[in-house]
């Protein structure tokens, strides 16, 4: 499979990669289904060297946002935890919980030109696309929305503001959803997994280790390829990303891989 010699696509075991494509190949489009993270998955960790942003860091750049509200001290306190390969999950879930927590008392350019096919390439097929985000559902929801591939086959799970009568952000509807407890929000949601049991072959998406659990509500899994995105804090990671994803897309600011590998697929 060609696509697979890209430079930044790092595998451990090649050959079982091999050998689920082609099961999931053969068992055809009407057995796939996409569950895939958002922020630095679906979108650009950086481009050109600079960084780009999160769901979170666009209300943040916002010039409707007062600069009293400004979330970057958070996300300098914040992101190094979720990146630190020394901190367990168990330890960095309390503090993942704060981060999100804090947004509520705090009061460019989306990049997902890349993937406009990708979207484009399910929907032709009639594949769900479940993407599943601890970042911030209102604007993710526009950002696909705005890049016109927010297609019927399209769902989100994701953190949804809730306002009060004055505008301020009181707190998230529902449950939230942050990068390590993915697994329960994917287990409450039995009723999307139950209208998808047939499929059970799964294509996920994600950045962070925390995204493996995205795909633990779906029903009687037959296969499942894992994709991985290493965008930061290369070699301190890729072992462990090397052992938890079936590919690992290495600093992949060129966003090619991913729909050439998805045509092969599907
Ligand atoms: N308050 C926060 C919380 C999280 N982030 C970043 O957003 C990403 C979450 O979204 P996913 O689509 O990746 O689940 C996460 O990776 C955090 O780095 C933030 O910026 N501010």
């Amino acid at each position: 499979i060609p696509e697979l010699s890209s430079p930044s696509v790092c595998m451990r075991d090649p050959p079982r990669v091999e050998e689920i494509i082609k099961t999931m190949q053969k068992a055809g489009t009407s057995k796939i289904q996409v569950i895939s993270d958002f922020d630095m998955t679906l979108t650009r960790f950086a481009y050109n060297g600079k960084r780009c942003p999160t769901s979170h860091n666009i209300l943040d750049n916002s010039k409707l946002i007062s600069e009293e509200c400004k979330l970057k001290d958070l996300l300098n306190t914040y992101y190094p935890i979720e990146i630190d390969s020394k901190r367990t999950a168990e330890e960095k879930l309390p503090l993942m919980v704060e981060w999100n927590a804090s947004l509520c008392c705090q009061t460019d350019q989306y990049p997902l030109e890349g993937y406009q096919l990708f979207f484009d390439h399910l929907q032709e097929h009639s594949i769900p696309l479940l993407i599943f985000s601890a970042g911030l559902g209102d604007v993710l929801e526009e950002v696909i929305r705005q890049a016109g591939v927010f297609h019927p086959n399209v769902k989100v799970f994701s953190n949804y503001m809730d306002f009060d009568e004055t505008g301020v952000l009181k707190a998230f509807k529902g449950e939230l959803i942050h990068i390590y407890n993915k697994r329960e929000g994917a287990l409450l949601n039995t009723g999307h997994f139950q209208e998808l049991k047939s499929r059970h072959n799964v294509l996920l998406l994600g950045d962070s280790l925390g995204d493996l659990t995205m795909a633990d509500g779906v029903h009687s899994m037959e296969n499942i390829l894992k994709i991985g995105f290493l965008n930061d804090k290369v070699e301190e990671r890729k072992t462990s990303y090397l052992n938890a994803y079936d590919i690992v897309l290495v600093k992949d600011e060129t966003m090619e891989v991913l729909p050439t590998l998805q045509e092969v697929l599907v």
